[in-house]
């Protein structure tokens, strides 16, 4: 049988394909967001106080609904409100409920990098992303060979785009380890099973070489796990269901900031004691 991934790489492959023939490539380059610079997220992830990525995701292949009435807009303020380094916006619809139109809206919204969470198999996804306002792309290492990931971060570090590789063991590791890739995230959720377990960036963290920024992602809860994934070189944090299931998850958002701060200024203290 054909896992999950397997499925949505198929889907998304028909839908590029569609999507090539009603928005010619030659349209998306005549955006104005086309001229926009797009800024570098690893650099305002190390800036910002808290290092999170925080996600905009109305439903997941492993939840279902996650909030189906979040308002992007409001969301995208109030994670930049919380002092976040970046925001993530899913883009795919059959899976989970975004839409380019998110990842637009979000850009009115808020200056904070955006990273179009895609699953990119064609340069065309590239280019979109940036016609609709990203900063950084994501390239999933299960769904990519060596070679697509080398040409696909080039493509996008020509039009300036910075770019997050994900893995989720050492076999691909291997193959995202080119001067394109800014950012490297270990995906704590197995995307073939769904299991989650945050000892995946712990194990993993170790063998990524320093130039790139380490970004744990999936499945954290609770601040004290950022404070808990620190020491092992982790300076992102990509967070989605955990503000994302709340009525309000700008409000999540700033109140999880707000005990991460007390983490780390409890933290200080005691080192200097
Ligand atoms: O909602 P969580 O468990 O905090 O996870 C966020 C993010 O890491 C997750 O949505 C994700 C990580 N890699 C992906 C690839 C495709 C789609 C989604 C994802």
């Amino acid at each position: 049988m054909r896992n999950i991934l397997d499925q949505i790489v198929a889907d998304k492959r028909k839908e590029v394909h569609l999507r090539k023939q009603v928005l010619l490539q030659e349209y998306l380059e005549k955006s104005p967001l086309f001229e926009r610079t797009p800024i570098r997220m690893a650099d305002t992830v190390r800036a910002s106080t808290t290092g999170i990525i925080a996600e905009f995701k109305r439903r997941s292949p492993s939840k279902s609904v996650i909030n189906q009435n979040a308002n992007v807009q409001d969301v995208a303020q109030g994670y930049e409100e919380a002092g976040f380094g970046g925001m993530s916006v899913l883009t795919d619809g059959k899976y989970f409920g975004g839409s380019l139109d998110d990842l637009i809206l979000a850009r009115a919204s808020c200056s904070l990098p955006l990273l179009r969470k895609e699953f990119i198999i064609d340069e065309y996804q590239i280019l979109t992303a940036k016609a609709y306002g990203a900063d950084c792309i994501l390239l999933i290492a299960a769904v990519l060979s060596a070679e697509e990931i080398k040409h696909y971060s080039a493509f996008a570090g020509s039009l300036g785009l910075s770019v997050l590789c994900e893995i989720h063991g050492e076999d691909e590791l291997q193959k995202t380890l080119v001067e394109t890739v800014d950012m490297i995230g270990v995906n704590n959720r197995n995307l073939k099973t769904f299991e989650v377990d945050i000892a995946t960036s712990k194990n993993l963290a170790d063998q990524i070489p320093k130039e790139f920024l380490k970004v744990s992602e999936s499945g954290i809860s609770d601040p004290r796990t950022i404070v808990e994934l620190m020491p092992y070189g982790f300076e992102g944090f990509l967070i989605g269901e955990c503000f994302m299931k709340e009525h309000d998850p700008a409000l999540a958002a700033f109140k999880f900031a707000e005990e991460l701060k007390t983490l780390h200024t409890q933290k200080s203290i005691r080192l200097k004691e």
